[in-house]
């Protein structure tokens, strides 16, 4: 299986990868495309299938795209998660990993421990969070779903059984609105048109809810009947802005938001902590699996309380406030200054003083803490999915904190990062990953290394 999600297959020593195969199935392959050392094919029969093959739960499993797994049963996906991730610090990270034949073990050295993925025992409904891309069907109807899988068309779409229910109700709710407003699409092709995303979002623990209207500028005609409608029509619902985006990208929100009405965050639990939330700061989507990842991230960082720590792509300040429970002194830093701005309230909110927070590139303000005289025990590290800073990487280096935690969503770049830090001087010791994304490729894990004894 690819990283993406297609099974691999040979034919006379040619490899194809084909859409919709897995392993243990035996088909019969159309060839789209070949190159000169694999080529692509859609899965044209089934001879026989994998027994791990499922028929997916979802009617527009095979039209959506948003999930690749769902025909393969949720055990098969853990198993492949963890052998996901094994194969790429061996192969990319060229590290010794337990238990693969292929990856080498050299002398002097344990070889690295790759934990069963820790699953969901309700793998469906998970998503805490909805990004809706709103367009026109064929027949000129205003539509919020998904982009048809290798098209531009949005599809319509109400259900989608990895959402919560509550998002699937909002976002119905405020296309419904959107419609009778009379609002027009964003064109993706020409840049004209109002609406282009419908985000929402709904905090487990306290049941509230925020709607973001992402528009094409800021003219937002019939503002206040919008508003009212959404108040008295979404449930529980706290905050309802607007953010503006006039870039032709496909990125969804612009830099400017604002608060039409309610408050600029809703409030959500992790564990005992509480999080206020705002519309363009990062939230793990999952929070079932959120809390398992951080308490072995906690666990991971073995503070005793007399540690300063750094919490680098802190986001709003969620692991960052873990750690400040157990440690002297924490630093996060974090690109995005709503997040930081959260993070602070974040610390206020729960009373804790220990933790300090600064907006920038996380591999420019790094440098700046070791200039000033930081010196952490433990650094704590989740990038997004393209790693971290190859400045940050050689700042942590000559940082030397006792222990690394990294925390990452893309196992190639984690193995890349990895090998920088084994060259520099650390040992990769275990590896948890933690299925956050059910039904889908993405893999989060988490990483301990130690310092190699000079
Ligand atoms: C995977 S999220 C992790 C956030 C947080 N640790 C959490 O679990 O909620 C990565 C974060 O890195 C931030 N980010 C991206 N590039 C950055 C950079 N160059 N410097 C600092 N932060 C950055 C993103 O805005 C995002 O909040």
């Amino acid at each position: 299986m690819t990283h993406e999600g297609e099974g691999v297959g040979r034919v006379a020593g040619y490899t194809l990868f084909v859409r919709g195969a897995l392993p243990g199935d035996r088909v019969r392959a159309e060839v789209v495309s070949i190159g000169k050392s694999f080529g692509r094919a859609r899965l044209a029969e089934l001879l026989s299938p994998s027994a791990d093959r499922i028929s997916a739960s979802c009617e527009i499993y095979d039209a959506c795209g948003g999930c690749q797994l769902q025909h393969w049963s949720y055990e098969a996906q853990l198993r492949w998660k963890r052998q996901l991730v094994a194969d790429n610090l061996a192969r990319i990270g060229k590290l010794p990993v337990a238990g693969l034949a292929a990856s080498g073990e050299p002398e002097g050295r344990p070889a690295i421990i790759v934990h069963p993925a820790i699953g969901m025992e309700e793998p469906w409904r998970y998503r805490n969070k909805a990004q809706i891309p709103i367009g026109y069907d064929r027949a000129g109807g205003l539509v919020g779903g998904f982009f048809e899988q290798g098209t531009h068309d949005i599809v319509d779409m109400d259900a989608c059984l990895i959402q919560q229910e509550q998002n699937e109700e909002t976002s119905r709710i405020v296309k419904g609105i959107a419609r009778s407003l009379g609002y027009s699409a964003y064109d993706r092709e020409t840049g004209r048109g109002l609406l282009r995303h419908v985000v929402v979002r709904h905090a487990e623990a306290t049941g509230e809810r925020m709607v973001v209207l992402v528009t094409n500028g800021r003219d937002l005609p019939r503002a206040d009947e919008l508003v009212a409608l959404i108040r008295d029509g979404v449930p529980g619902v706290r905050s309802i802005c607007q953010n503006v985006n006039v870039e032709r990208s496909p990125v969804i929100f612009g830099d400017e938001t604002r608060v039409l009405w309610g408050e600029d965050v809703i409030y959500d639990d992790i564990g005992d902590i509480r999080f206020a939330i705002s519309a363009r700061s990062f939230f793990q989507v999952n929070p079932v699996q959120t809390e398992r990842l951080y308490s072995s991230a906690v666990a991971y960082a073995a503070l005793t309380g007399e540690e300063t720590v750094i919490d680098a792509y802190c986001g709003i300040g969620t692991i960052t406030l873990f750690l400040a429970r157990h440690a002297r002194r924490v630093y996060g830093v974090e690109i995005v200054p709503e997040a930081i701005a959260d993070a602070r309230r974040n610390a206020a909110l729960n009373g804790i003083r220990n933790a300090e927070f600064e907006v920038g590139d996380a591999g420019v303000v790094m440098p700046r803490w070791q200039a000033a005289g930081v010196s952490p025990d433990v650094i704590v590290v989740d990038p997004p999915r393209k790693g971290c800073d190859p400045v940050l990487l050689e700042t942590m280096l000559q940082l030397r904190p006792e222990r690394i935690v990294y925390v990452s969503c893309n196992p190639s770049t984690l193995a890349r990062d990895l090998r920088v830090l084994e060259d520099g001087g650390y040992r990769t010791v275990e590896v948890q990953p933690v299925d956050m994304f059910p039904h889908t490729v993405h893999v989060e894990c988490l990483i301990l290394m130690v310092r190699n004894e000079m």
